[in-house]
């Protein structure tokens, strides 16, 4: 396998409310990044994650305090670089962004053509209009449209052509298939795993599972701020480590509609949940049989290319 891309080490993000309340929103987050591969970040609504990519980007507002590092290939650490160095050569050009509910961020009042060139020549992009479309399975003449006249689909793909205009070597997709219907969830993921070449990766942020299996190379599981389970797909959603994966999998309609009792806990009081229990899952992890004890070690372990948090495969 290539060298990553992109290296987390013990990324973490904190919100400081005011009188001592913070929300922990991302701890000790370690992952790798590398080319050719579409890692899934998947958990609930609320875990982190797009907190997480938003700390990749330099986006967190005033109140966030992050820690860890988030090396690039080629040695740029996004977490300490200045904004003037993350909007002139990281943002489109090495990390490109395909946004939530995509058509929503094109300009209503223009076509999809213009704003494609438009973000070509800001970012100095090597391919053209057309040919970008082309690539992500749009026919050119779509692009002459205004928003407002292409299907949804359509907009997906326009999103992703913008996203590829600064041929960046990092796709970041935060929840790209909200909204979207069973087919065309399953034509934006191929599109989107399609993007990964020998020499780009993607970074899909999702809380569908379904969506995740169909394409992604590899997962990692993120649960109250913490990923807890991570490695290839297919093996860490055929056999789950953690009982929490293994929860997300049977609340699957092929799982059986069997959701996790309870809720997640508040991210303002995973210190004191996890001084208490060790173990953020805990408090829900006895509704799952069939899986041996909680060590209440919250720390991602590494078995030979699988990671787990609390429970160690027996
Ligand atoms: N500026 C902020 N100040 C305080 N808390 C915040 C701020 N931004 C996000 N949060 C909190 O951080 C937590 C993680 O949010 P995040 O958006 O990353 O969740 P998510 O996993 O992406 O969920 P979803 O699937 O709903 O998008 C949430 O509890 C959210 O309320
Ligand atoms: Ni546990």
């Amino acid at each position: 396998m290539g060298e990553p891309l992109l290296e987390l080490e013990r990324l973490s993000v904190r919100f400081l409310l005011g009188r001592q309340a913070e929300v922990r929103a991302v701890t000790d987050a370690t992952l790798q990044l590398r080319p050719g591969r579409v890692l899934a970040l998947v958990g609930e609504s609320g875990c982190g994650k797009s907190v997480l990519a938003s700390a990749l980007l330099g986006l967190l507002p005033g109140n966030a305090e992050v820690r860890g590092k988030a090396l690039l290939r080629g040695g740029t650490e996004l977490l300490s670089a200045p904004e003037q160095v993350l909007a002139g050569q990281v943002r489109g050009r090495v990390i490109g962004l395909v946004p939530q509910s995509a058509g929503t961020h094109l300009t209503p009042v223009r076509t999809a053509r213009s704003q494609l060139v438009e973000t070509i020549r800001a970012l100095d992009g090597p391919a053209d209009a057309d040919a970008l479309a082309e690539r992500v399975g749009l026919d050119p003449a779509a692009l002459d449209r205004y928003p407002h006249e292409l299907s949804g689909g359509m907009a997906q793909r326009v999103a992703l052509a913008l996203a590829l205009a600064g041929n960046p070597q990092i796709v970041l997709a935060d929840e790209p298939t909200t909204g979207l219907d069973r087919p065309l969830v399953h034509r934006t993921v191929d599109l989107l795993a399609e993007t990964a070449t020998e020499d780009r990766a993607v970074l899909m942020i999702t809380h569908d599972l379904a969506a995740a299996r169909r394409v992604a190379t590899d997962i990692a599981v993120m649960y109250a701020s913490r990923v807890v389970e991570a490695g290839p797909a297919a093996e860490v959603l055929a056999e789950p480590w953690h009982p929490y994966t293994a929860g997300l999998l049977a609340a699957l309609p092929d799982g059986g509609f069997r959701p996790i009792p309870g809720h997640p806990p508040a991210l303002t009081e995973l210190d004191r949940i996890e001084r208490e229990w060790g173990c953020v899952f805990c408090q829900r992890c006895p509704d799952v049989p069939g899986f041996p004890p909680c060590t209440g070690d919250p720390e991602l372990i590494d078995h030979g290319g699988r990671w787990v948090a609390a429970h160690p495969p027996c």
